[in-house]
Formats: C-alpha cells, structure tokens, sequence
C-alpha cells in the first residue's frame, strides 16, 4: 500500500493555478491514486468566455482524464471550483466560500503564476509575489492546515552557475518593491525594471525569486516547503506518455520546428538541456506535500526538480533527436523540411536567419500577393524570432544544481511509494521520452491524425524536391550572371565542360573497345 496515496486520502486539498499545465497533471494524479481524497478545492477564474465550470468540465472531459473516471467515477462531486482572481485583494473570494478555505483545507498546493518572460514587473509581482503572500495569510488561519508546498522554478536564481537548495536573497526586499508598485507610474516601472532585475534575463525568474523570499519571511508556524523545477516538458509515463497541452518551454519550439519555420537558433549544443517531465514534478510534488505534513521538517526544505546532474542530455543531442522524430512523425502541411542548425556564433546565425527564415517568408509572401491573397509569413517568423531570442538565454547556458534534499526524499519512500510517486529521473530514457513528446505535440498540441502521416511524408518528399529545384535553378542563375561578368568565371567554366566532355568520351570509346 503506497502510503502517499493513503495520506491524501480524506484531505481536503487547495490548487492554485489548476487549470495550468502542472496542475491539471497535479489534479489527475490525486484523484487517480487517492480517489477516496475528500475535495480538491481549485480557484478558479472564467477565461476566454468560459465560465469556471465550463472550464472544469472541459478539463474533466479531456483525454487526460480519461483514466480518472474509471477509478474515481464521482470525480466530478470531489471537485470544487471557486471563483477567485490571484490578481485582486482577498482574491475576490466571497466570504462563504473563504470562510469554506479557511475551516476546510488541509493542504495547499500553490502552482499559480504568470509564466510569461515579458510581462511588466507590475504584473508579474503583483502575481507571483503579492499573490504568494496574500496565499500564506490566508494559509495562516487555517486550523486544519498541514502542509503547504509553493512550487517556483529552479532558474529563480539562473543569474548563479550553481545553485542550492537554498533561499538566495535579492538585493532589494519583496516588501519595498511591492510597496514601492503602488505609487509607481507604470513608464518609471519599465524604467526601473532592468535595474532591478539586474543579471536575470526576465521579470520571471525575477519575481519567483522575490516569491521564494516572501514565503520564508512569512512562513511563520506554517508547515512550508518550496519546489524547483527546470523546464517542465511533457508527461514521461503518466496517466500516459507523451501528453502536453500549452507551447511553453520548448514544446512551441518542437512545433516550429516540426512545420519548418524554425531552421537554426543561436544555442551551445553541449549546453545542458534541463527537461523534466510534468509527471515526474507532480510525483515528487506529492511526496514533498506528505513528507512535509507528517514530517514535519524544522526549516523550510527547497527540493531541486532537474535532470542535468542526475541524467544529463544537451541541447545538441536533444535537437538531434527531435529531428530524428520528425522522420518517423511527421507534422501536416510543413512550411519547409524540418532541419536544424545550433550555432553559438552570432555573425553564424544572423546569415541563417537571412538565409532560412526572412527570405523564405519574404518569397512566400510575395506569392500570396502574386495569388491575391493577404501575407502573413513575414509576420509570423518575426514573432517566433521574438520568441525565439527570449528563450536564447536558456539554451546557452549549463547550470548545476544540487540534489540533496530529493535525494534524502527519495531515501525515504516505501519501494511502493519510489514506484508510484516515481521522481528518479535517472530511469528516463531521453531517447524515448523525446520521441514521444515529439508524438505528444503532434496528437495533443497540434490534434492531427495519425491517418495522416503517409500524406505528411509525400508532402515533405514534394518540399525536399521544390527545395533541389530551387537551389539548382538558383545556382544556373548566379552561374550565369558571374559568367556574363567575369573572364576568370568563364575560364573555369569552360575548364569544367571541357573536363566533363573529355571524361565522356573517354568513357564511350573505352566501353566501345570492350564490346
Ligand atoms: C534549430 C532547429 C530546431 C531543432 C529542433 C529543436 C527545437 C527545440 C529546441 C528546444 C529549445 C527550447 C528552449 C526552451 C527554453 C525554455 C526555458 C524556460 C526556462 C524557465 C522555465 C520556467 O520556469 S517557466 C515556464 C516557461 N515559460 C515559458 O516558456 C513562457 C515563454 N513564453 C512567453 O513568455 C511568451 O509566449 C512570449 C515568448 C513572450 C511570446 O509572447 P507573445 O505575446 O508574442 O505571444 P503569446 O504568448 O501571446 O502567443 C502568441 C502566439 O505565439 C504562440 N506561442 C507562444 N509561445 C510560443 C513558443 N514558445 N513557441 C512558439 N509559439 C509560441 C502562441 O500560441 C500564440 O499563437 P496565436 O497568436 O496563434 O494564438
Ligand atoms: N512550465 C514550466 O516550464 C515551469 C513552470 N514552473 C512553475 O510551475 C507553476 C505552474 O506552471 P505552469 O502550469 O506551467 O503554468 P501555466 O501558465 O500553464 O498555468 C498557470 C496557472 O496560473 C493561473 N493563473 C494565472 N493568473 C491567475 C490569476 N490572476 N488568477 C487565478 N489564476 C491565475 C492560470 O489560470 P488561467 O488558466 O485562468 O490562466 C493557470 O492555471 C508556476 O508556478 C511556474 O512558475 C516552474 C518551472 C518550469
């Protein structure tokens, strides 16, 4: 019997950002091995003209769900959304459903923040700061609380070659720059906001940094353990392989490369690409939430969630490898032949960008005009260059963070509980795990047909041919022109034919003497 499992069981258990990435796979995960837990309360706010049960139901109605309601058919009942903005005062929670929080919950689960690397400071801390902290005021008066795990990133300290599982401080205190947000106009913000992001590439890793501060100054009593995670890629083995649903991280890359607009980026092949599965940050999430709770650790534990020093893979491989996919799985309708080119040399990838990425798009759209249509390419690779450049930080760098902490949990799990909350990442197979992320985009991102691979593949076959075409027709044209300008051009172009005739005829009249 996993002892995990059964600790959840009977909880009552608060997930913020549940309608994300993670906490989607957070949520599957609990119901499918604690199916008799009490209630997962979710806040929830409604989006893009859904209300929140719609959001619930689309969330419970999808694929990932499909072994939960085999195990926990009731599902549905142990569900609990709450209308709340993480961006307004007491999250806009009524006072029934607050009231409900605070008297009920036994564990939170804090995953909600914005993700985005350029979002304004205002924003970004407001979300994964002030939120953090309004999150742990509320987590202090609840009587029933037993474990609060705050899940922030491990590149919170990216600015640092090697990182433990420590809280670093930031120069400036999380109080005075949420203070300070309040008067500030929003140009003296942006102003302000380089300076205080200092060697951090982004308000992101900033403001998770501010967030780890904030939840070691108001811990209190509270029973609180904090989780890094690297990069978050699709699942490893569970509810199955492969699964993934937004296009953070590099899955929006795999797409843009599977189509062929993505050719070559600015990235060290021997970098350390630090992936690691959702499932595998899920399992260890809730080792840490029961370790935690029964354990009872006298300080704050950081536990690191990455794979490069137990498991490492580098960019070079891992491009290799998608690349290696896209043979076997195809995207629909690519733009070009999916290839790859890693180049840390700038002048290197300015003469690739020109070369596989604006005049492509620019040659396109000058046939969508000629066919009387609207361009769109030169705009679209300008946004995924953008996109491109902002991940550009990532893909150059090695980090190394320490383990001890997840090692030490590890230790302490059942063979049962190593089996079912299964975090060691030294088991993953980055072959088969990137093959599957690669089939996981195309079925779950893109929602193709496998039916459709042999299509896929004839239409790559017509590219690779429109692409010799091309650059034959383009290598008379330039021959041509040099021949017309240059004597010393014609010269080696008469030296090549005559060469080639010499050749031929010398071939002929050997092959006629052997008859
Ligand atoms: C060379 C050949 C290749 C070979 C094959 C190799 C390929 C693989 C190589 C692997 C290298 C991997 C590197 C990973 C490094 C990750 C490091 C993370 C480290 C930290 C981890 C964390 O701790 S934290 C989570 C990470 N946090 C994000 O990862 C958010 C990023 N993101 C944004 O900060 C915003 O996205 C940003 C960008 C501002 C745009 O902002 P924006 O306003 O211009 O765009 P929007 O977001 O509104 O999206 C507008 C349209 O772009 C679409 N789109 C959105 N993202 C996209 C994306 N990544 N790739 C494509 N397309 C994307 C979207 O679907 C929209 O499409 P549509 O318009 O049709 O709806
Ligand atoms: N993905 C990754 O590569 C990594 C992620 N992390 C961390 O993991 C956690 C989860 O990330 P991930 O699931 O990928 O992110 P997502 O962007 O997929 O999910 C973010 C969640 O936060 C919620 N949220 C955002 N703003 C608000 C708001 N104002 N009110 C209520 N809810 C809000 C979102 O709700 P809604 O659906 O309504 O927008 C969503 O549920 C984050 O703390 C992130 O920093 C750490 C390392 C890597």
């Amino acid at each position: 019997m996993s002892m995990i499992a059964a600790f959840y069981g009977g909880k009552s258990i608060l997930i913020t950002g549940a309608t994300g990435f993670l906490g989607k796979v957070l949520m599957e995960k609990l119901f499918r091995t604690s199916p008799d837990l009490k209630v997962i309360y979710i806040l929830v706010r409604p989006k893009a003209g859904q209300t929140l049960q719609q959001r619930v139901f689309q969330i419970l109605n999808s694929k990932l769900f499909e072994k939960v309601k085999e195990v926990c058919p009731n599902v549905h009942e142990k569900i609990r959304a709450i209308y709340a903005d993480l961006n307004q005062s007491d999250f806009a929670i009524s006072k029934e459903d607050m009231q409900e929080l605070l008297s009920c919950t036994n564990i939170i689960f804090h995953c909600a923040a914005t993700v985005r690397f350029d979002d304004s400071l205002r924003h970004a801390v407001q979300l994964n700061v002030t939120a953090t902290q309004q999150l742990l005021l509320m987590a202090s008066q609840m009587p029933k609380l037993e474990a609060f795990i705050h899940i922030s990133t491990a590149f919170s300290n990216c600015n640092l070659k090697h990182i433990d599982e420590v809280i670093y401080p930031c120069p400036v205190e999380p109080k005075k720059i949420i203070d300070s947000l309040e008067w500030l106009d929003d140009s003296i913000i942006d102003e302000i906001t380089p300076k205080l992001i200092g060697d951090r590439p982004n308000t992101y890793t900033y403001t998770k940094a501010l967030g780890e501060m904030v939840v070691q100054q108001e811990s209190g009593n509270l029973n609180i353990a904090i989780i890094r995670p690297s990069i978050v890629g699709a699942t490893w083995q569970e509810p199955f392989p492969g699964w993934v649903d937004n296009l953070n991280g590099p899955s929006g890359l795999i797409i843009a490369a599977g189509k062929g607009f993505l050719r070559s980026i600015k990235a060290t092949p021997m970098a350390v690409a630090d992936l690691i599965p959702v499932d595998t940050v899920v399992n260890l999430t809730l080792a840490v939430g029961w370790y935690t709770a029964v354990h009872r650790p006298k300080s704050t534990l950081i536990y690191h969630c990455t794979s490069g020093n137990l498991n490492p893979c580098n960019w070079g491989k891992m491009g290799f490898t998608i690349l290696a996919s896209f043979e076997k799985i195809p995207y629909e309708r690519a733009f070009r032949r999916p290839n790859a080119d890693f180049t840390s040399n700038k002048f290197m990838i300015q003469y690739w960008n020109a070369v596989s990425h604006h005049a492509p798009a620019i040659i396109y759209d000058f046939y969508l005009r000629l066919t009387g249509r609207k361009p769109r390419m030169t705009k679209l690779m300008n946004r995924l260059l953008r996109t491109v450049s902002m991940l550009e930080y990532f893909v150059n760098r090695s980090w190394e963070w320490s383990t001890d902490n997840t090692e030490m949990l590890m230790s302490e799990l059942s063979p049962e509980d190593q089996r079912v909350f299964n975090f060691d990442v030294r088991q993953l197979n980055w072959l088969e795990y990137i093959e599957n992320y690669v089939l996981g985009v195309k079925k779950y991102l893109l929602k193709e047909d496998m039916a459709g691979i042999p299509e896929a593949r004839q239409h790559l076959k017509r590219l690779r041919n429109i692409h010799y075409l091309f650059n034959t027709a383009l290598f008379l044209i330039v021959w041509r022109l040099l021949i017309a300008r240059s004597q010393m051009a014609r010269n080696v172009w008469f030296f090549i034919v005559s060469f080639c005739y010499k050749f031929l005829s010398y071939f002929r009249a050997s092959s006629t003497l052997k008859a």
